[in-house]
């Protein structure tokens, strides 16, 4: 169900991206309106993450996306995809599994770190965002990099604990 509100809003999306407008509904007068400040205004308005209160039809998903609820969503599913990828990772080893679990565990650790630092750290230290997206695309780049290129991330941990 989340994956078919995430995919409507996906192509409600770059519908709208494509055509600068708000989409009320599927209406086709949409694609001949010209492009304006005020729709430029409000297709920005239609992406930006906001933390509510939202109407009953912004949460039906009329005329905003609601990205930081999506996100919510996402970063649940991710959460729970761990608990399957994890055991079958005991049992089913290859590239495919070291890729989708280097994917899940570093997506949550990194929106979670992330979150961490947003709720505690920016106050402070502004820039601290920045450096954490660095810090993260290396790292990813590094695990992917190590997947690819040597015995990847399951092999690796089975090392480790034979050690
Ligand atoms: C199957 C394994 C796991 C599950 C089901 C799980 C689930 C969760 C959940 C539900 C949250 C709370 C999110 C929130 O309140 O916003 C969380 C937070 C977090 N998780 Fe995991 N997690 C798992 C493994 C991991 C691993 C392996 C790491 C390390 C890479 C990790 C790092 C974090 C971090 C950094 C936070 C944020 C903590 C905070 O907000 O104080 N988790 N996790």
């Amino acid at each position: 169900m989340a994956t078919v509100s995430l995919l409507r809003n996906c192509s409600r999306g770059s519908r709208l991206l494509l055509h600068m407008q708000p989409l009320t509904s599927a209406s086709p007068s949409v694609v001949s309106k010209p492009f304006t400040a005020s729709s430029a205004l409000a297709t920005i308005e239609y992406f930006r993450a906001r933390r509510g209160p939202f109407t009953p039809e912004e949460k039906r998903g009329k005329g905003h996306l609601i990205t930081a609820s999506t996100h919510w969503k996402v970063e649940r599913i991710v959460a729970l995809g761990m608990v399957g990828i994890m055991p079958a990772a005991l049992f089913i080893q290859g590239s495919t599994m070291d890729h989708l679990l280097t994917t899940f565990v570093y997506l949550h650790g990194f929106w979670g770190i992330d979150g961490v630092l947003k709720d505690y750290l920016v106050k402070f230290v502004p820039w601290v965002g920045k450096l954490w997206y660095l810090l993260a695309i290396i790292g990813f780049a590094g695990l992917v990099n190590f997947n690819f290129n040597d015995v990847g991330v399951c092999k690796a941990i089975q090392m480790l604990w034979s050690l």
